[in-house]
């Protein structure tokens, strides 16, 4: 599928030792159009000629991986999900690794100097490949995160995916990787009626085919314990940055209607995007 999201700017962050560089910062933010607001979030155009610089932000299990995954497939940006490159650094068995697996399985975050250093070697080795913009999924969580991403480089949107807190730990614990495709699917069966003018919410599990079946795997920090020490660390520490890029004018919030049947055409009309996802179709 041709890319279909121009390279109009360099996005990368140039990480130098614990220091982020960006060669764009100033002509991203001259060239950024801001996105206006429309009931109370930011609702964006997207123009097809322009990078993307987006991030997703979200308590645990709310289906950003599911949803920046397929946006980036959709767009033709990398998904760049730190917790991914927290379990590779892991499966590493490098020198951190050790040391991460300590703060991971205890929901913890991992400090923000670790952080940002993945992230720009992330971003280092994508720019060498000739990558250009990203959907950030997972990154920042923490205000000082932000501060860092602020300085060198512009974000264009964040979105902040939002489900009843009631589903999230189930939706953390029926989790299932494929470890030999690497897929991601979900065994949980989520019903949770409306109340107190609430609406309700289902979501169908979302099933492996059958040669993926035998070879799932659950992540060592989606047990109950871990997953809710994660949300009450999300509450805490992360929860902040919804109101820094509201304040900024960047935050689209996005209340899922239920599973992905009902929730991604509901995505892509709200990023106004529901029409070129036919027209790529079209083309494929
Ligand atoms: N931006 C970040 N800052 C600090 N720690 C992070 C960050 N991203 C990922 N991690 C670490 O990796 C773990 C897994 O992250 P992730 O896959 O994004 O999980 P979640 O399901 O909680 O969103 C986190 O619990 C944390 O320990």
């Amino acid at each position: 599928m041709a890319r279909i999201v121009r390279v109009a700017r360099s996005s990368s962050l140039f990480g130098f030792g614990n220091r982020f560089y960006s060669t764009s910062a100033e002509a991203s933010h001259a060239s950024s159009p801001s996105p206006f607001l429309h009931g109370g979030g930011a609702r964006r155009d997207v123009a097809k000629d322009r990078n993307v610089q987006w991030v997703f932000l979200g308590c645990p299990g709310v289906g950003k991986g599911t949803y920046a995954s397929r946006l980036s497939t959709l767009l033709g940006v990398p998904h760049i999900a730190t917790g991914d490159l927290v379990r590779e650094e892991l499966a590493s068995s490098g020198p951190l690794s050790q040391k991460l697996s300590e703060i991971v399985n205890q929901g913890k975050l991992v400090s923000d100097e670790i952080i940002v250093d993945l992230l720009s070697k992330r971003l280092e080795a994508g720019e060498a490949k000739g990558e250009s913009g990203f959907i950030l999924d997972g990154f920042p969580r923490t205000m000082r995160q932000a501060e860092i991403l602020g300085d060198v480089t512009d974000i264009d949107l964040v979105v902040n995916l939002k489900l009843p807190e009631e589903v999230l730990v189930d939706k953390c614990l029926g989790r299932r990787t494929c470890s030999q495709c690497g897929k991601g699917f979900n065994i949980a069966h989520i019903n949770l009626k409306g109340e107190n003018g609430k609406p309700g919410i289902s979501m169908d599990p979302l099933l492996p085919p059958p040669h993926c079946m035998s070879k799932l795997i659950t992540r060592a920090d989606d047990t109950e314990e871990v997953v809710k020490a994660r949300l009450r660390i999300y509450n805490e520490t992360s929860q902040p940055l919804e109101e820094y890029y509201r304040s900024k004018g960047k935050l689209m919030e996005f209340d899922l209607p239920g599973g992905i049947p009902e929730s991604w055409p509901r995505l892509l009309e709200a990023l106004r995007l529901d029409d070129y996802e036919e027209k790529q179709s079209a083309v494929a």
